[in-house]
């Protein structure tokens, strides 16, 4: 039986490349040849949007005649593996050198034959040249998997904490749905802690050695969903300068976290339940189809439901994505978690900015009344702040509960955000982007799309104003 794989092969002598021909082709499913080195790249071009990526060229050294030193070979080595790194080259010559042997090998080349060759022989060498170019990929791919983990770990998530029913009913659930391979939807509102949810499902599951990866649909241009899902060839769309390897692929053998799966457009959650119903996926501009082991989690602060009824979601992606759902509640539904949080945080960012700093019993049961519009991203961030701008060793909370920029009372939330006691612009701003958070529940996405803001740049805000 044929074995996968593409060779193309590169002599000015019609005879070797004839008799390389008629033997390779009996082992190998495509062989291509060519006797002007002026084709390669156009046929390793040709070969790679065909999806028949060449894994080996067999090389001659000499194209001039009676040319021996070699040097034409070393240059195209060198242009070959420019232009693609996974290329395994094998190089030949009429005159057996060693010393061009051992040149020719430090200059990347994966071995190096003597014509005229015994068939075993070329068999064997050709046969260890694919499996040097498997190992090149292999390392490429590894590589573009350790770039896409040191993000993730460059996130390191902070402990997740709670004592309260509502929080220890979703650690039960967290417990006995992680060891399944049951897909996961997580609810709840901007800052409560899905993405903390999920990074502890895929902790608590079998897959935990295996990647986490994560893809946030609400920061992604419309454009790059399918890309960014399912990766793209070299040249599937102006701008794809090289293959990419999409977060599925990525997120192989472990967890694939997409969060606000809300604002995947109708269009792609046809793609994506494909892709889930089939454990199959074919990279934009490829025809190759690729065999997928994933556990999906994913999270939304939009009522999907609410979405299905509109003709916003599938009905058949939502029954697919929520085998387990997990609710998170909103901070002010169990403030009894606030002080642990408080503390948590305190001791944390006092840590990082050297300090000593304790929080009164007065201002803990001030902070434990607030309501927290943002969750617990908006009380770290408050905390943090305190931790910067307290002077003594007790925390100053008047930054994060009555200062007229951040105290945020009930009234003043029913307040009209434009009814202007000040033309401070920041100020302005800042409880315009409150009102809208309020407005819409905490929901950051349907919040910046009121404000005309893209979710980055909300996000930015959010961070700005430690909302
Ligand atoms: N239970 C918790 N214990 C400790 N920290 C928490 C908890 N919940 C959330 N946080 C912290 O709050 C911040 C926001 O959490 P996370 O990103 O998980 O929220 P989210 O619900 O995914 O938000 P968004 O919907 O805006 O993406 C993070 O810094 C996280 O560490």
């Amino acid at each position: 039986m044929k074995q996968a794989g593409s060779i193309l092969i590169v002599d000015d002598n019609p005879d070797v490349l004839i008799a390389a021909r008629l033997l390779l082709k009996q082992h190998y499913q495509v062989v291509k040849t060519t006797d002007n080195p002026f084709d390669i790249e156009a046929i390793i071009n040709a070969q790679h949007e065909a999806d028949q990526a060449i894994d080996v060229v067999l090389l001659d050294m000499n194209f001039t005649q009676d040319s021996i030193s070699g040097k034409e070979g070393f240059y195209w080595l060198k242009k070959i593996m420019s232009q693609d790194a996974n290329i395994a080259v094998l190089l030949m010559t009429a005159y057996s050198d060693i010393q061009l042997a051992v040149e020719a090998i430090k200059a990347g080349a994966s071995d190096f034959i003597a014509k005229p060759w015994q068939n075993e022989q070329l068999l064997g060498a050709v046969a260890a040249a694919f499996s040097h170019a498997k190992d090149k990929q292999q390392v490429g791919k590894l590589t573009k998997q350790k770039q896409a983990l040191q993000q993730s770990i460059g996130n390191q998530p902070f402990e997740f904490l709670g004592q309260s029913d509502a929080m220890q009913q979703v650690f039960s659930v967290i417990d006995k749905a992680a060891n399944t391979d049951a897909n996961i939807l997580i609810s709840g509102e901007s800052g409560t802690g899905k993405e903390l949810t999920a990074h502890a499902i895929h902790n608590a599951s079998q897959r935990q050695s295996q990647p986490f990866i994560s893809l946030d649909m609400g920061s992604l241009a419309e454009s790059l969903f399918e890309s960014e899902l399912f990766g793209h060839k070299k040249g599937a769309f102006t701008g794809a300068k090289e293959d990419r390897i999409g977060r599925f692929e990525l997120a192989h053998g472990g967890s694939l976290f997409l969060d606000e799966l809300g604002n995947l457009p109708l269009n792609q959650q046809v793609k994506l339940l494909a892709a889930l119903q089939n454990r199959q996926i074919t990279p934009v501009g490829g025809s190759k189809v690729i065999d997928i082991d994933i556990r999906l989690i994913c999270a939304t602060n939009e009522n999907l439901e609410q979405a299905v009824t509109e003709g916003k979601f599938r009905q058949d992606l939502l029954y697919r994505v929520n085998t387990v759902e997990i609710r998170l509640p909103a901070l002010r539904e169990r403030s009894e978690d606030i002080p642990l949080l408080c503390n948590y945080y305190l001791q944390h960012f006092a840590h990082k900015y050297k300090r000593e700093l304790s929080i009164a019993a007065s201002d803990m049961t001030r902070l434990s009344q607030y309501h927290w519009p943002g969750n617990v991203r908006e009380l770290a961030h408050a905390i943090e702040r305190a931790v910067i701008l307290s002077e003594g060793t007790e925390l100053d909370i008047s930054s994060v509960i009555s200062s007229p920029s951040t105290a945020v009372s009930t009234n003043e939330l029913s307040s009209n955000a434009t009814d202007y006691d000040t033309f401070d612009l920041e100020i302005i701003e800042q409880r315009t982007v409150r009102a809208a958070l309020k407005h819409f529940q905490g929901n950051v996405s349907h919040a910046a799309k009121a404000l005309g803001l893209t979710r980055g740049a909300m996000y930015r805000r959010l961070e700005k104003y430690g909302l």
